[in-house]
């Protein structure tokens, strides 16, 4: 019997959704996790892939995606991409991984698709996690995903309000570490005095105040996820405990006499530019370099506008009586206008407060804060310069522009501007033109 008489069967020992392809995207065969995930009724043998699972006419390439079948063809190597596929329950997110099968004779046969479902983010709205399908949010989701299953320290860089802890925790998700605590440590809101006793513990008696022995934040995340958020926050004196904790993954509590032992993997977060804290001698180097393994950074709303209308659907639906709420075309456009400094966290707080003024109703211009409003009128107003100017220099700008622009003859244009064809020809006397 040939190989590919036994692909099926081979497919099937996969523990996930898997298929053989032709060079020309032809599917040879499938195993049942794909047929459960790509099923339409119809046989899937002899079509092609980009047909049954991004509904194209065309390779992907071809349609403005990077194709692994088409890069591993080129490259002779397994190829791994984060595509948005449409499977039977709708959009996904799908980790590919597409290795060249070779026969005894070094002879191509065909390439192994390994398709990894991503349960961290989703493409649609979703009652929780992450979401976005832009293509700056899903390149930050390939790199989440490559970093998840490993123990590297992530450092998440972004501005406030971009979703930095949803992300540390889909790390978490995606880590071995799934089933244990993780756990999240403000370093923002922590007082110099705290800062030790919260992360390390403290023994009875330490410190004025200190009546029974407290397990600190690390010793609760024993096994699991270390979350320093806000590490940027941390005093130049309390950054030297922080690294010897992360080099000799040892500590003491406070008052405490012997070592005590933790198992943790860190993932850290900052709004700031921790490369040029350390440049102006804010934040210790080693520290910097130990945490920074495998920095992510997170798009601003702003850099993932595409995302606007699925983010507002979805923050919506996770808001009490959300679920049924609209917003007016002017609404919509003056929130597609607005620039977000906040990110995600704002847009979540503006909709929480237009759901409330709108009685449960159509969220309209009105509901919104009154910069998006104004900044919405203001835009059918020319823009003014911040300094006034004199009446004559505007004219004269205006004249020079027109003359050079217009088809009408003078009398045609005097007559347009409602002046004698003798002052206009007065007044363009007076132009450089
Ligand atoms: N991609 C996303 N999809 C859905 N909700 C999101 C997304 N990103 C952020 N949010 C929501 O936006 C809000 C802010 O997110 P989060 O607290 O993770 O941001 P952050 O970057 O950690 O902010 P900060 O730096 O201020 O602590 C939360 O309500 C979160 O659920």
């Amino acid at each position: 019997m040939s190989l590919t008489a036994h692909l099926p069967a081979l497919l099937e020992a996969l523990n996930a959704p898997a298929a053989i392809l032709s060079s020309d995207y032809r599917l040879l065969a499938t195993n049942q996790a794909y047929q459960r995930l790509y099923g339409d009724g119809k046989p899937l043998s002899g079509r092609h892939c980009y047909e049954v699972s991004h509904g194209y006419q065309q390779p992907c390439d071809q349609a403005g995606e990077a194709c692994p079948l088409k890069l591993c063809r080129e490259t002779g190597r397994q190829q791994r991409l984060l595509h948005q596929h449409q499977t039977a329950t709708g959009e996904e997110h799908v980790d590919i991984e597409m290795s060249p099968l070779y026969d005894g004779n070094g002879q191509l046969i065909g390439y192994l698709e390994r398709l990894h479902q991503v349960r961290e983010a989703h493409p649609q709205a979703q009652a929780q996690g992450l979401i976005g399908q832009s293509p700056a949010f899903n390149q930050m989701l390939s790199w989440v995903r490559r970093a998840a299953p490993s123990e590297i320290s992530v450092l998440l860089l972004g501005e406030t309000g971009t979703g930095k802890e949803l992300v540390a925790r889909a790390l978490h998700q995606g880590s071995p570490r799934a089933s244990q605590p993780f756990v999240t440590v403000e370093c923002s809101g922590l007082p110099e005095t705290l800062f030790e006793s919260e992360l390390f513990g403290h023994e009875k008696g330490a410190f004025t105040g200190a009546l029974g022995r407290k397990e600190g934040l690390v010793a609760a995340a024993h096994g699991g996820t270390l979350f320093l958020d806000e590490i940027g926050e941390i005093p130049l004196s309390q950054q030297v405990k922080l690294l010897r904790l992360i080099e000799t993954k040892t500590y003491r509590s406070l008052g405490g006499i012997t070592a005590q032992y933790a198992d943790f993997r860190l993932i850290c977060a900052t709004h700031r530019d921790l490369a040029a804290q350390v440049r102006a001698g804010a934040f210790r180097a080693d520290l910097y370099y130990r945490i920074a393994a495998f920095p992510i950074e997170l798009p601003s709303l702003a850099e993932r506008r595409e995302d606007l209308p699925l983010l507002i659907q979805a923050l919506l639906q996770r808001l009490p009586n959300g679920k049924q709420a609209q917003l007016s075309a002017a609404a919509l456009a003056a929130l597609a206008d607005y620039a977000f400094p906040g990110n995600i966290r704002e847009l979540r707080n503006l909709l929480e407060r237009a759901l409330l003024l709108a009685d449960g109703g159509e969220i309209d211009l009105p509901h919104l804060p009154l910069d998006l409003q104004r900044g919405c009128t203001d835009k059918a107003q020319p823009l003014l310069p911040h300094q006034p100017v004199p009446l004559k220099e505007l004219e004269a700008h205006y004249l020079a522009r027109l003359v050079k622009q217009t088809s009408l003859d003078r009398a045609a244009l005097a007559q347009a501007l409602g002046i004698s064809e003798r002052t206009l020809y007065r007044k363009l006397k007076g132009l450089k033109l």
